[in-house]
């Protein structure tokens, strides 16, 4: 008797759709660099100018405040960097970079949460964590299906986004990106997805990051 041990090879439905090298949004050609099929993580490169990335930190610098998580909003040790969010079309540049956003992830840019800029310092850093909110939560009603995270600037060392469950690591390069979705049928490739923000060990670090929810919030 012969026993099938093998998993179920059919592979799930992905948002992201995009095939070959290159994605052509409407201004400018994305990189494919690197992919993991299952769950789908793709490490762009292009994505932003260094000019955009110079412009996003310049927009934000100000208006960081200490990161706040979860419903209650406390400040929380697990995570330590500083934040604040873009409102959509809160300019011409953020209208420029979430339509390329959009064709990137494939999703209407209503379902994204404003885009976030976060600040690392040496030392701070982003604990493991999902970007889906627990089924518990209210929030998860219209939960978050993907993210993408843009690198602002290059980190002299540490910073690196991680996925301790793929043992699998992203270098944060000045305008590349590392895109990422959670929104199989089956729970257990979600939670693949675990990630976070390794402690920054020298210079500083800014990302930004974009998610998007199952439906509209607009
Ligand atoms: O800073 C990073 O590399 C990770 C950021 C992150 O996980 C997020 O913004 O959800
Ligand atoms: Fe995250």
């Amino acid at each position: 008797m012969t026993v099938d041990t093998k998993k179920s090879t059919i592979k799930e439905q992905t948002i992201f759709n995009h095939k070959g090298h290159i994605i052509k949004t409407e201004d400018r050609e994305i990189n494919i660099i690197a992919r993991v099929e299952e769950p789908l993580i793709v490490v762009l490169g292009n994505v932003l100018s260094s000019e955009e990335c110079d412009e996003l930190i310049k927009l934000s610098k100000d208006k960081m405040q200490r990161s706040k998580i979860g419903a209650t909003r406390d400040i929380n040790e697990i995570r330590t960097s500083s934040s604040m969010f873009f409102q959509e079309n809160e300019n011409e540049i953020i209208t420029k970079i979430e339509k390329r956003i959009s064709s990137i992830m494939n999703i209407p840019i209503e379902h994204g949460d404003g885009i976030q800029i976060l600040k690392y310092a040496p030392s701070q850093e982003y604990k493991a964590h999902f970007d889906f909110f627990s089924k518990i939560s209210n929030t998860s009603k219209n939960n978050r299906i993907s993210t993408l995270i843009m690198y602002l600037n290059d980190v002299e060392q540490g910073g690196e986004t991680i996925f301790p469950k793929l043992n699998f690591s992203v270098s944060p390069q000045k305008g590349m990106a590392v895109y990422f979705e959670y929104f199989y049928t089956d729970t257990n490739v979600n939670e693949l997805t675990l990630h976070g923000g390794a402690p920054v060990i020298t210079g500083e670090k800014w990302v930004a990051t974009q998610w998007m929810r199952r439906q509209k919030l607009r």
